[in-house]
């Protein structure tokens, strides 16, 4: 029985380009209404504070909050979910989190410096931030996972504070997510969500402590308040609804394609799976697979919508095409599912992660390779990069001049202060010149 017909584009099409556009975009007036809504969120936040917070949290998340003490969770509570863990459960959250440090340590930016001849040295000192919001996703699904790809790198960085957000619907917290967040060494664990959390960590309330910069990944309410609130405080990235995009030369079982766009799919009605592929025969085998399978699915319906509502199939007359597409689609996750990913990646600039050969499931990425699962949506791996340890730390510019130094770099700077008709800077730089 066919539930699902996929929307197909045709690269080759004159239209191709605006058809394109129209289906990674999000309906703009739905955008401007959430945009709105998450607004007076913010602004009832930042009047009204924690009784804000439980309101909201109350209303979406289906809880019985009744003072703002209850929002947070104790130590004890996240080290008895540790220690009630299955061994196996225990397990891989122990592997999953020893490869994702192993992975970060990779990361950490060191501070440098260099000296000039007249002994003037010059350099960067890297600080890790002092206080850093945790968002963990748990609306329609439970991360555990996400709480290991945050707070693992704000450990490897040095950061002195984690404070972590996780909403618990109807009230129910996932014991996974609280035994992650005590093997990753989560300070503080607030049961709130959404764009109220994200306003709380941005502006601070009595209870909920106002961070330096907000990280984690979560649904358009949470990307959209990340964004209204950036400035206030810092931001990682605009990690919104899942994204994956496969390109196929055809050889790969189209079962494995199906269940890898499906993977994506479930997180969210908005998520967006598209598939790239040369031929038409292929495209059709995999919409085979996708209805052949669906009814097995746990969360058919949000797969369902997903795919009707945001997925795609786009013919390409070869695979320079699709990495040209795959380029201006610019998605979170990029499965190159070919004979030869290496040549294929080459041809890649913008996507948040590549996963290349048949093998490498963007699945194994999500849990367990290593690299970070918090990475850009919406396109914006045009110019954003996955969540690392260098999300966490920042760098001071250092300049500490000889006196032969400070003689020579005043003269220069002298003119152009001059120039600029700024005498006090001229007259201070002046000083120095012996
Ligand atoms: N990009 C990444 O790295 C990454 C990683 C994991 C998950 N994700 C994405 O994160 C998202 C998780 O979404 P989720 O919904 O499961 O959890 P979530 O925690 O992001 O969102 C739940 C919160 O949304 C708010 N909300 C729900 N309906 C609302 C409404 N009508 N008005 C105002 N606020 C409302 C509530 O406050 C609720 O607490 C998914 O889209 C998933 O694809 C992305
Ligand atoms: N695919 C998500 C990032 O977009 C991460 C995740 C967590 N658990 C399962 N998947
Ligand atoms: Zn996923």
């Amino acid at each position: 029985m066919t539930i699902i017909n996929m929307t197909r584009l045709d690269s080759n099409a004159a239209d191709f380009s605006t058809q394109l556009k129209a289906r990674l975009a999000w309906d703009a007036s739905e955008d401007l209404e959430i945009h709105q809504r998450v607004m007076a969120i913010i602004a009832d936040v930042r009047n009204l504070g924690d009784d804000a917070v439980i309101e909201y949290t109350n209303r979406f998340d289906q809880c019985q909050f009744k003072k703002a003490a209850e929002l947070e969770l104790d130590k004890e509570v996240l080290q008895q979910a540790w220690n009630s863990l299955s061994a196996e459960k225990a397990d891989a959250l122990q592997t999953a989190a020893n490869r994702i440090r192993a992975y970060a340590e990779e990361q950490k930016m060191q501070s440098w410096q260099y000296t000039e001849e007249d002994g003037t040295i010059l350099g960067q000192q890297v600080t890790p931030l002092d206080k850093a919001g945790l968002y963990v996703p748990g609306g329609k699904a439970a991360y555990p996972s996400s709480v290991l790809m945050n707070a693992i790198p704000a450990k490897v960085a040095g950061v002195g504070e984690l404070i972590m957000v996780v909403p618990t619907p109807q009230g129910e917290s996932n014991p996974m997510v609280l035994a992650a967040a005590y093997l990753a060494g989560v300070d503080r664990v607030f049961t709130i969500g959404g764009a109220q959390a994200v306003a709380a960590l941005a502006y601070g309330t009595k209870t909920i402590p106002a961070v330096d910069k907000i990280v984690g990944p979560g649904n358009i309410y949470v990307a959209t308040a990340k964004k209204l609130v950036y400035g206030q405080v810092g931001i990682d990235m605009i990690a919104g609804p899942s994204e994956i995009l496969v390109i196929c030369d055809g050889e790969t079982d189209p079962n494995w394609i199906a269940m890898d766009l499906f993977s994506q799919a479930e997180h969210d009605e908005n998520a967006q799976a598209i598939l790239i592929a040369e031929q038409d025969e292929f495209l059709d085998q995999v919409e085979q697979s996708i209805n052949k399978l669906l009814p097995e699915m746990e969360r058919a319906e949000i797969i369902k919508t997903s795919l009707t509502t945001r997925g795609a199939f786009i013919k390409v007359k070869d695979l320079d095409k699709a990495a040209e597409v795959a380029n201006l689609i610019a998605p979170e996750h990029l499965e190159l599912s070919v004979a030869d990913p290496e040549s294929l990646c080459r041809k890649i600039r913008n996507a948040g992660a590549i996963f290349m050969g048949r093998y490498t499931a963007e699945a194994l990425g999500d849990y367990c390779a290593g690299p970070n699962h918090v990475l850009p949506t919406s396109s914006t791996a045009r110019y954003s990069s996955p969540l690392g340890v260098y999300d966490f730390q920042k760098r001071s510019s250092l300049i500490n001049c000889s006196a032969a130094g400070a003689d020579r770099l005043a003269r220069t700077a002298s003119v152009l202060a001059r120039g600029e008709s700024l005498t006090a800077h001229a007259r201070s730089a002046e000083y120095r010149i012996k």
